[in-house]
């Protein structure tokens, strides 16, 4: 092996010419780097607490020499003195582990008495908001790709560091080919329980879920987006739970409103326009064992419970069909709710619901809300107050 062209003593660093790579014997095992073009920035390496075995040889070496800022270190940058960083970076493209070496990584979860904090039990730790391309499943037999953003937690008991964090998402992945619906999620939280050890499991897959819709009257078509998600959860005793959430955006007119601008054109022969508002309905339903629900069935819920969803296309006549709709259905926040309630308690697929409605107003700065619950025991309640989500 040549060495640098400094001195050996300088410079530990040498050129094994058969292989044209840089060996250091401070990086036993190391597949070398490529020729450096400044052989100082080894040297700088040579004295890196990050980079070498041998920490006696460190505390020998001399600090470089700086004299005109007062001795003032710079650790990853040349100082204006030119005086070598304390600490050399560099990454190696080359250097592939092996199994000897990644089974030598440490890992936090064979620690023991590394808890901060209380040393209790956590309901739910995991990873949110990752996203990748998944295959939906549509009732018509088909399968729809669209981005799926993907929350997994799974329970984790007291003594314990922390979790296989990685293994959420991987074990996730291994299932990426397949076609997704609610019962793929029954099986990832089955998944996660085994591949992390763990006592319970959820996880929630969010999307937006298109549907091509005609206009009222003109017969033109487009495509209406729905949020939306599937969720499943195993709990401790192996029971599985699974849900639909759905967010459904109508328009609301007043009944109230109309109500006076009837009034007024009767009375008075003043022309009025009852206010009306983008308004949206979250339907979280819990599906009963051994059924099965779609997006799409709560979409058609939502679309028979309050009639007036928004439109996509709208050539003229479809808006006059538009306004006549919305006084047909007129309602308030709390009708909106029980129109929703009416059709969901009406399915035996759905065990449970929750639904929340936030109607804009037009009139108010402020927005009219309501919760309903079916009220089954230990199920959902009406504790939802997340209402700046429901914005549209
Ligand atoms: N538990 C935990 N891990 C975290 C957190 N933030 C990042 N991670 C990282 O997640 C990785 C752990 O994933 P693991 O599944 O244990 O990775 P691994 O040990 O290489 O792989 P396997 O043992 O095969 O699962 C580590 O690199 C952690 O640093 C955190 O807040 N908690």
């Amino acid at each position: 092996m040549a060495s640098c062209i400094r001195a050996a003593t300088d410079c530990p660093w040498g050129l094994n010419q058969a292989q044209g790579r840089w060996f250091s014997p401070h990086l036993p095992g190391s597949l070398g780097i490529d020729e450096p073009s400044d052989c100082s920035r080894l040297l700088a390496e040579k004295e890196s607490p990050l980079l070498s075995y041998d920490n006696k040889q460190i505390l020998d070496l001399p600090l470089p020499k700086l004299d005109k800022n007062g001795g003032k270190k710079a650790y990853l940058f040349r100082n204006t003195d030119g005086a070598e960083p304390i600490i050399s970076r560099y990454y190696d493209h080359h250097f592939q582990p092996d199994d000897a070496y990644k089974a030598s990584l440490p890992d936090m979860t064979e620690t023991v008495d590394s808890v901060e904090g209380a040393n209790v039990a956590i309901q739910q730790v995991g990873i949110s908001g990752f996203k990748l391309p998944l295959k939906f499943a549509t009732p018509r037999g088909e399968a729809l790709t669209l981005e799926a953003r993907v929350t997994g937690t799974v329970s984790l008991q007291a003594d314990l560091k922390g979790i296989n964090m990685s293994r959420i998402i991987r074990t996730f992945y291994s299932r990426k080919e397949e076609v997704f619906s609610l019962d793929t999620l029954a099986q990832v939280v089955q998944d996660y329980r085994r591949d992390l050890d763990s006592l319970s499991a959820r996880v929630k897959v969010a999307f937006s879920y298109p549907m091509l819709v005609s206009a009222l009257r003109s017969g033109l078509e487009g495509y209406q987006y729905y949020s939306g998600s599937y969720e499943a959860l195993v709990e401790e005793n192996g029971t599985i739970r699974r849900f639909v959430e759905l967010d459904f955006v109508y328009s609301s007119a007043c009944p109230c409103s109309a109500e006076l601008a009837e009034h007024a054109r009767d009375n008075r022969g003043a022309y009025a326009i009852p206010h009306s508002q983008r308004s949206k309905a979250r339907i979280k339903v819990e599906v009963a064992p051994d059924t099965s629900l779609h997006l799409e069935d709560l979409i058609q819920h939502a679309r028979e419970a309050l009639k007036t969803e928004t439109q996509v296309m709208v050539k003229r006549e479809d808006e006059q069909a538009f306004a006549e709709l919305n006084g047909a259905y007129v309602k308030f926040v709390e009708d909106a709710a029980r129109l929703v309630y009416e059709q969901l308690i009406a399915d035996p697929r759905i065990l449970d619901f929750q639904v929340a409605c936030s109607h804009q107003e037009s009139l108010h700065s402020h927005d009219a809300v309501s919760v309903i619950a079916r009220g089954v025991p230990g199920g959902f309640r009406a504790d939802f107050n997340d209402f700046s989500t429901l914005l549209c």
